[in-house]
């Protein structure tokens, strides 16, 4: 008797009595003897295993140490692999340690549910008494998981966890979607008064230690209070030389893989050597700072103590808040170097030259230095030093609004498995991705691998930038698609960090924001941008770097009248950028900006070269160009009055290079 309901078609089931299989169809018989004894069955040689638990332990090999143990002396220096592993025990327990009770919690590597026999665990400064339950609990950590077992802890464990047709494993970052630089806070102490730059202007939201250290225990008794948390050791910096080790320790698969793709993935050689890190975040996004503590002004805080080396993230889930975090940290690491650290992304053609992409988010970063006809270094932060450029991390974090697999192929492809899709909309079924469907946010997000853009240099490093293109997304349309920029103009732009974007793309039309962000990332610097500004101007005389200022936004009028710069055509402009044609052009001076513009781009149309010629309304376009100006003036006085640099001609020469009306 078969059933057919609800659009689900089912056997009838045979009740306790077994009722159904008597009146119906012969009982199956079991173990019955045939003629020889060997019950015959044609689907090939015979499992090697008695019962299902056996079978299932044949499935998986356990792995071994991958590379030979160092020192061929036998005797002396080999650590054996117990030893390595109490090692590290010992250290992940220093990392979890409470500060005020002295002591670490009992760890077990593995996954609680899986009952394994292999326990080893460790308890750092154990206590003399017990005082709490949690000294008493275990804790399970998950060690530098492979993308397969994240993609199952995420999905087993956490709601909002899919895989989507593609093979991406798409996620929800939770109530926020973007980062909070408003509950970006920093210890103030003595060295870092004096370091780092504090006040208007500044990201860095001051704190002091003991705070920092009450959100700290608050992160870490969190972390301890879960069944298992993740830890991730990774590198940051192609550079091998100043390469930073850094741990995350993590609540959940979402953020061990987002880390797993975004920082240096070390290989299994590397780990064995791995030791103390040098910087560490303890992510307890989920549980909410104490509104009662000192300096909190919201549920959401995200605070770095550079003399401690560490990072606590409370109450936000949003991952972008860890790459950024220690991007930060490298902002502040770097300079002491004498290496400049950079929001750019950077690329390099088939004959060495290498380009950076600077420019605030959503300018075009991450499209134009992913580029089909050249290597990709990096997408988003780097460092320039005396040896050339190095992108800071191992993966790339591109914005999915909108995306199109004709327009940005390579960032199309690389959503696969192993990437992590946060906060995108599918199809129920299919598990197709609408990425123009902004239900959750706009700012969509893929991180992949870097591996995965097929050109991608691999190390990630380059010779010294031989372009330095300025992106601006500007909505008000009255900056030229390029223009060619002096190094005091180039300074000028670099300071100012200027872009425009709508604010509210829904309710009919807005007015267009004007942002300036020191740097292209005041968000994300530690020292005053003239520092940073002071030490590009450097590089670039000294290598020889052209500057560019790009428009990625909108041409034709302002957001609303004009329309966005088709990506094609800037494509086109970068591409006579890396050529070398553009620097042959010819170019004519614009007023007021006084910004040097091409007559000609191959496969540009000339009439948008020159903004008024787009604009049908002359008169409009010059009171909008008048206004933006206007703006860029009143930004660049806080400025005004830091030197840039030894040599005070360059200081004088870049505040001439603003707009002059
Ligand atoms: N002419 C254009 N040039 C560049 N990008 C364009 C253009 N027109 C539309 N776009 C779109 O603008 C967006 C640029 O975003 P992108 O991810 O490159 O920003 P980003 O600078 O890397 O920012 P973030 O630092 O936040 O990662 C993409 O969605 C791209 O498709
Ligand atoms: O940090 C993020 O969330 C994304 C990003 O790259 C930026 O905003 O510059
Ligand atoms: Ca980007
Ligand atoms: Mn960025």
């Amino acid at each position: 008797m078969a059933g057919i309901e609800n659009g689900e078609f089912s056997f009838a089931s045979t009740n306790a009595k077994g009722g159904t299989a008597r009146s119906g169809l012969a009982r199956i018989q079991t173990n019955q003897k045939k003629n020889n004894g060997i019950c015959h069955d044609d689907s090939g040689p015979p499992v090697k295993a008695q019962t299902i638990d056996e079978l299932h332990s044949l499935q998986k090999k356990r792995s071994t140490p991958t590379t030979p143990i160092k020192g061929t002396q036998g005797a002396f220096s080999p650590m054996s692999e117990e030893e390595r592993q109490k090692q590290q025990l010992q250290s992940i327990s220093a990392s979890l340690a409470s500060l005020t009770r002295e002591t670490g919690p009992k760890l077990v590597k593995g996954d609680p549910a899986k009952k394994s026999g292999h326990v080893v665990h460790h308890h750092y400064h154990t206590p003399t008494i017990c005082v709490s339950d949690s000294s008493l609990k275990f804790t399970h950590f998950l060690y530098n998981l492979s993308p397969a077992e994240l993609y199952e802890q995420a999905i087993k464990y956490e709601k909002g966890s899919f895989i989507t047709a593609s093979g991406a494993l798409a996620t929800l970052s939770g109530a926020k979607t973007g980062r909070s630089p408003r509950d970006k806070r920093v210890v103030k102490d003595e060295t870092t008064a004096e370091e780092l730059w504090w006040g208007k202007g500044s990201p860095n939201i001051e704190m002091d230690e003991h705070t920092f250290m009450v959100n700290r225990e608050r992160a870490v008794d969190y972390l301890n209070s879960l069944d298992k948390v993740f830890v991730n050791d990774q590198f940051l910096n192609w550079d091998p030389v100043h390469r930073i080790k850094v741990r995350i320790v993590s609540a959940r698969a979402y953020h061990s893989l987002f880390m797993h793709n975004m920082c240096i993935r070390p290989t299994p050689e590397e780990l064995e050597d791995f030791g103390t890190p040098d910087f560490t975040i303890y992510n307890a996004g989920q549980f909410p700072c104490n509104r009662y503590t000192h300096y909190m002004t919201s549920s959401t805080s995200i605070d770095v103590h550079l003399a401690r080396k560490e990072m606590v993230i409370l109450g936000t889930q949003y991952a972008g808040e860890m790459k950024k975090g220690l991007f930060s940290v490298m902002h502040y690491l770097m300079p002491k170097r004498e290496i400049l650290s950079l929001h750019s992304g950077c690329n390099m053609g088939k004959d060495g030259d290498v380009a950076l992409f600077f420019g605030l988010s959503g300018t075009g970063k991450t499209t134009l230095s992913t580029d089909h006809n050249r290597f990709l270094i990096g997408d988003d932060e780097h460092c320039w030093s005396e040896n050339g450029v190095s992108n800071i991390e191992g993966g790339c974090y591109a914005k999915c609004i909108d995306l199109s697999g004709e327009k940005e192929p390579d960032i199309w492809n690389a959503i696969k498995f192993g990437t992590v899709l946060e906060n995108v909309v599918f199809e129920e079924h299919t598990r197709e991705v609408d990425y123009s469907d902004k239900s959750v946010t706009e700012n969509t997000r893929a991180a992949y691998p870097i591996e995965y853009i097929p050109n991608a240099k691999l190390p990630c490093v380059g010779p010294h930038p031989k372009n330095v293109i300025l992106l601006a997304c500007d909505a008000f349309g009255v900056l030229p698609p390029v223009s060619k920029l002096s190094l005091a103009q180039t300074m000028y732009h670099f300071i100012s960090g200027y872009t425009a974007l709508v604010a509210g793309t829904e309710d009919g039309i807005k007015e267009p924001q004007a942002t300036f962000s020191a740097c292209f990332g005041a968000a994300f610097i530690m020292l005053h941008p003239t520092k940073y500004a002071a030490m590009l101007a450097a590089k670039m005389q000294k290598h020889g770097a052209t500057g560019w200022l790009v428009n990625t936004g909108w041409s034709g009028g302002s957001y609303g009248s004009g329309s966005r710069i088709k990506l094609a055509y800037t494509r086109k402009i970068i591409d006579a950028i890396h050529s070398g044609s553009l620097l042959q052009a010819n170019f004519v001076k614009t007023d007021v900006f006084g910004l040097e513009i091409p007559t000609e781009v191959e496969g540009v149309p000339s009439d948008i070269l020159d903004p008024i010629n787009a604009w049908s309304d002359k008169k409009a376009y010059k009171d909008t160009r008048l206004k933006l100006a206007g703006l860029f003036k009143k930004n660049f006085e806080v400025f005004a009055n830091y030197k840039i640099g030894e040599d005070n001609s360059l200081q004088e020469e870049i505040l001439a290079a603003g707009p002059n009306f």
